[in-house]
């Protein structure tokens, strides 16, 4: 079991005063055992293992695993060792193993001190072996009892099941046309990777990003409400130029200001969510500013892209006939590996997932339409839940909530966050607001993960049914639960690696969305209007939300409402071409 990571150790004597140092930004950790069944760290740089701990008396803070950092106090060796810059998710493991190996350790048979004193050749030390099952065995029995670790949450206990919990590799939950993708990041390709709506593209690289080093990984997406999804920032604020309007001179300008320079500098792999919105012209201007900051030649920089988004939804937000990143010099230049996402899983029924692929592309059958007019009929008014309305302008989305929380006579409760760092910039980056109000009454949507199991994640919709007695509001979700709803926190981490917060109650007025800002979400149930649609892949993106047709209704189907971009189809025929006689490569204006 190894890690790769930054390290610093410290060494101390008895009063705690540091005798030595030693720090490395590249070094592996290795878990070893020898033949007495010790079991050690070994911390190896350059090629050369500058240290071995035994694991022995230790204590593990683990409070910053989410940002790959962690410390591990040797007491008995009087070393302090401090982890950064690992890849969350083989950090994750690595502490997980430690865990239990050393738990394990504990309850095994030891070696006595005369045995080791005439043993007849000096003891040899390899990899430990995964966790089994017999050390989890021996863990499951020291935390059996009072000790087990339970959880109280609505009323019901959750035990946490501990020998299925510390066997579970989250790798096993991708599919293998998942999995190809993150083998081909981690063979260092330039990759795009694109699918229909709900291949799991965000899915996807919400665990490619654990699997990355955390201070040199920029994860970005085109708007804010993407970047929510993926736990990143705008590519906006990570590139540092504003919105990209100004000349690429003055972009290099701007980029070269120290603190914006070192984010340039530092980042070896960037990642891009709904690639599909950002404007081309914006892409060639990242690509010089990159090259100018970085003082390298090669395609931004030698900066390692990861780009994941569907053409097929909506395009850049701009005036005029939109250029996608696709029809640019630059896309060439990076020589994508790409890949196309095939499995759907945010809907399982075969007909509606047929449909919805028909419409990404514009081919509207003559019995679709037929089927997608009667969803005008569904009735999906379920415990005072109303569907979400999905408008064309945020405009009207923003007036039928303002006008439907207006019109409810009860008693208004209002929600002010708190937030630690820039108003403006948790504005952008959390998808709640720092101040909004509610009613007894009012349609909302949760923006947490709060249950996964009892159905209470993101996205899932509800009604206020009344408040209690701290003045939070106590909600009726559509998959049954009456929850009261407590705030929760947001972390942001920005793009010098600073962490923000606002702590806020998770829910939002879900009257209306716009279709712009329901793009990449999961929806419990939908109502659309497509009379004005302005954008081809809008119709797209507004129905493939649902994750039935049972929980849609369009109240006003027209065919002339769903097109596809004639230049994106040309892309994606090349696209399927090319990824069938696995050419994979160059793929763009050529
Ligand atoms: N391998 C998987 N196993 C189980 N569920 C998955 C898997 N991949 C994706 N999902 C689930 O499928 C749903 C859609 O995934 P996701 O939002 O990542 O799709 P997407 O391709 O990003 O869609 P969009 O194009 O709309 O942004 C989510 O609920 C996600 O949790
Ligand atoms: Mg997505």
């Amino acid at each position: 079991m190894s890690l790769q990571c930054a390290c610093s150790v410290e060494w101390f004597n008895a009063q705690g005063i540091v005798l030595k140092r030693f720090k490395s930004s590249s070094s592996t950790l290795l878990m070893t055992r020898n033949d007495f069944r010790d079991i050690f760290i070994d911390l190896t740089a350059d090629k050369s293992v500058v240290h071995r701990f035994l694991l022995k008396d230790i204590a593990v803070h683990k409070r910053f695993a989410s940002d790959g950092k962690a410390t591990i106090n040797f007491k008995s060796d009087k070393a302090m060792l401090m982890i950064s810059n690992a890849p969350v998710s083989q950090l994750a493991d690595f502490l997980k193993t430690l865990f239990i190996k050393v738990t394990a350790h504990k309850d095994s048979p030891q070696v006595k001190i005369r045995e080791r004193l005439f043993a007849v050749k000096r003891s040899e030390t390899e990899e430990i072996s995964p966790i089994n099952l017999k050390d989890v065995g021996r863990v499951d029995k020291k935390l059996e009892g009072p000790s087990t670790k339970k959880k109280k949450l609505n009323n019901e206990l959750v035990n946490h099941d501990v020998k299925n919990g510390y066997l579970i590799n989250f790798r096993d939950k991708l599919t293998n046309e998942q999995k190809e993708i993150v083998d081909a990041i981690n063979a260092n390709y330039n990759i795009f990777f694109t699918g229909s709506a709900g291949t799991g593209k965000s899915f996807l690289l919400r665990y490619i990003v654990k699997t990355l080093p955390p201070d040199v990984t920029m994860v970005t997406a085109s708007t804010g409400a993407s970047a929510c999804l993926i736990g990143g920032v705008t590519l906006h604020s990570f590139a540092g130029i504003g919105i990209g309007e100004c000349t690429i001179e003055r972009g290099i300008e701007m980029a070269s200001k120290p603190q914006v320079a070192q984010i340039w500098r530092r980042c070896k792999t960037l990642i891009i969510d709904e690639i599909s919105m950002v404007d081309g012209e914006y892409f060639e201007k990242l690509d010089k500013i990159a090259k100018a900051v970085r003082k390298r030649d090669e395609p931004f920089g030698g900066i390692k892209l990861v780009l994941c988004g569907d053409f097929l939804q909506l395009p850049p937000i701009k005036q005029g006939k939109p250029r996608f990143c696709f029809q640019t010099a630059t896309w060439v230049q990076c020589n994508f590996r790409c890949f196309n996402l095939k499995f759907v899983h945010r809907q399982s029924d075969s007909e509606f997932i047929k449909i919805l692929n028909d419409l990404r592309i514009g081919k509207i059958e003559p019995d679709t339409a037929i089927k997608l007019k009667a969803t005008a009929f569904n009735l999906m008014e379920q415990n005072g839940i109303a569907p979400t309305r999905l408008c064309c302008r945020t405009a009207d989305a923003q007036m039928i909530n303002q006008k439907k929380l207006f019109e409810l006579p009860d008693k208004e409760y209002k929600f002010q966050a708190f937030d630690s760092g820039p108003t403006k910039t948790l504005d952008e980056h959390t998808p709640v607001e720092k101040y909004f109000v509610l009613k007894s009454g009012a349609q909302v949507m949760l923006l947490k993960n709060i249950s996964i199991s009892s159905g209470l994640v993101n996205g899932a919709r509800g009604v206020v049914k009344s408040f209690d007695k701290n003045g939070f509001p106590i909600v009726q979700f559509k998959c049954g639960n009456l929850v009261p709803i407590k705030p929760e926190k947001w972390i942001v981490k920005t793009p010098s690696g600073q962490f923000i917060s606002r702590q806020q109650v998770p829910l939002k007025l879900a009257w209306a969305f716009s279709i712009h800002k329901s793009q990449g979400l999961t929806l419990d149930c939908v109502e659309i209007s497509l009379g004005r649609v302005f954008e081809a892949g809008q119709a797209y993106v507004a129905l493939s939300r649902a994750k039935s047709l049972e929980s849609l209704r369009i109240l006003d189907f027209d065919k002339k409402h769903v097109w596809a971009n004639p230049d994106v189809i040309a892309f994606y025929n090349k696209l399927d071409r090319m990824v069938k006689s696995d050419k994979i490569y160059a793929l763009g204006k050529q």
